[in-house]
């Protein structure tokens, strides 16, 4: 398998370093971005330097080089124009500096831009000044047709500013006293419109029927037909009957996101004081806010789940935005316990090799870099917790066997639709779920292929189970084939052994 982008075929690219020097370097007026420092080929990168991989798209004309070093100098100290202040800096030490430029495989006019950028240009633990100097200007500029910022490493020093998720998955299980598969969630549907007391229901009828949480949708907050005081307050006494009937730990998501942050700590103190174990924000609220949230999770004890709302506005196409695996590192560091992070098989964007990297890069310790999961650093989290995964968006319990085989076991499999939905009521969809986790769980520890024999596992199960027998009739045919469009650019290579 192959992993090594030099193996690239060398393109007619002017690379040698251009670094103009001496008097002419500080003359009045303007300079190409490559000239004044930040195209530096030669330059290796520090075990300190925050590295980017951007997908850059120059304009036709533009040379790759001289636009990665564009898109390096806007990332970092340059303007326009040469500005003799440089001189009042350690301005070499400060330039961000592109070192290397590949052409992407198989897409003619892009091209993979490698830039460092040194430590000292970030303040500390925060996403915010990390992000308005990566993703800030540059993303405007005009010699690109488009840019996208595909995959960043961050080093053990920076990583180390950060907090990170307030619980982390072994704490997680452990609060709820859950081991060894993977946890099992629903989203209240419809997504809009329920009282209070109806929406209570379907949480207490889901909890009850095996589910270990149920979740409000990312846009319930405080609506005319159900203020967020009467939904926290609902949902908890399903909580608490849910858990009385079952005997185990049940929790719900609710959703403090807001207009404002003092809003968000009076939601997040009532969802404490009336005992909830976890709190829900979502994307949308913008990475001070949700380190904000973070902070006080970390010191209130609380799980804190994030749901990706809006993130497939810029992470979905190749060409524009930021891919979702920054989104993910961004968030380990940000601190969240959860995020939705795909489910391959159901309704929404999920490629599966994209996929796994993003898992992969939510749960170890150590990522090495694997070009055909997306994933182009290494990235060592140095001890920094782990968040959960959650695959969320059409799926059913018929997917319980690839759900099992794509995402693994410290996963929340989230089923909104496939509970609610089920044809005899929300309940029946929750023991449906449960019993199929349960036996593909089972038929894994007993040493069976769940990937082959896994429809086969469902059928058995289903034979004790109505209400599983009823959910694989009724979803049987339900699969959502669409071409991906975040996949890959590297495929491993078959080498005959
Ligand atoms: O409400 C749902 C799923 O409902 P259902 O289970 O009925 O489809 C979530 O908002 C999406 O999963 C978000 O997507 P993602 O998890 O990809 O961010
Ligand atoms: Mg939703």
């Amino acid at each position: 398998m192959s992993t090594d982008l030099t193996l690239l075929e060398p393109q007619a690219l002017d690379t040698k370093a251009g670094t103009v020097t001496g008097k002419e370097r500080y003359k009045a007026g303007v300079l190409q971005y490559r000239k004044m420092g930040y195209w530096e080929p030669d330059y290796v990168p520090k075990d300190t330097d925050i590295l980017a991989l951007f997908r850059i798209t120059p304009q036709d004309g533009v040379d790759p080089i001289e636009a990665a070093a564009a898109v390096a100098g806007e990332s970092s100290t340059a303007t326009w124009t040469v500005v003799w202040t440089d001189r009042l800096t350690a301005c070499e030490k400060y330039r961000a500096k592109a070192y290397r430029v590949d052409p992407v495989p198989n897409q003619p006019g892009q091209f993979f831009a490698y830039i460092a950028y040194d430590l000292d240009l970030f303040e500390p633990g925060s996403i915010a000044n990390l992000t308005a100097s990566i993703i800030g200007n540059v993303f405007g500029f005009k010699p690109l047709k488009a840019l996208r910022l595909e995959d960043m490493r961050l080093p053990v020093a920076y990583v180390k500013t950060f907090d990170g998720p307030p619980t982390g998955i072994v704490v997680e299980r452990e609060r709820l006293d859950k081991f060894g598969r993977p946890l099992l969630g629903a989203t209240v549907k419809p997504k809009l419109g329920l009282s209070g007391r109806n929406y209570g229901r379907v949480v207490y009828e889901a909890l009850k029927g095996g589910l270990d949480f149920t979740k409000d949708d990312e846009n319930i907050n405080s609506q005319p037909f159900m203020h967020w005081r009467d939904r926290f307050l609902y949902c908890m006494e399903a909580v608490n009957r849910a858990q009385a009937v079952t005997g185990e730990v049940k929790g719900t998501y609710l959703n403090v996101t807001a207009g404002t942050m003092e809003d968000m700590y009076e939601r997040a103190e009532f969802a404490k004081s009336v005992g909830s174990v976890i709190v829900m924000i979502d994307l949308v609220i913008g990475y001070t806010a949700i380190q904000s949230m973070s902070k006080w999770a970390r010191r209130n004890d609380m799980i804190l789940h994030l749901h990706r709302a809006g993130h497939g506005t810029y992470t979905r196409q190749k060409t524009h935005g930021v891919s979702f695996r920054v989104i993910a590192k961004w968030m380990r560091l940000a601190g969240v316990d959860h995020i939705h992070a795909g489910t391959v098989v159901g309704k929404l964007e999920g490629d599966p090799a994209t996929t796994r990297g993003y898992y992969d890069i939510l749960r170890e310790d150590h990522v090495p870099a694997r070009l055909e999961n997306g994933v182009f650093f290494d990235q060592d989290w140095a001890s920094l917790r782990k968040v959960m995964p959650v695959a969320s968006g059409g799926i059913h319990a018929g997917q319980m066997h690839q759900l099992l085989d794509y995402l693994g076991e410290d996963t929340v499999l989230q089923f909104g639709g496939g509970t609610i939905g089920h044809p005899m009521g929300i309940q029946a969809g929750a023991i449906a779920n449960r019993v199929a986790l349960e036996a593909m769980i089972l038929a894994r520890n007993e040493g069976r292929d769940t990937r082959v024999e896994g429809p086969q596992i469902l059928v058995d199960a289903a034979r004790h189970c109505q209400p599983l027998r009823q959910a694989l009739d009724v979803w049987k045919d339900v699969t959502f084939d669409y071409a991906s469009t975040d996949t890959p650019d590297f495929v491993p290579a078959v080498t005959a052994s």
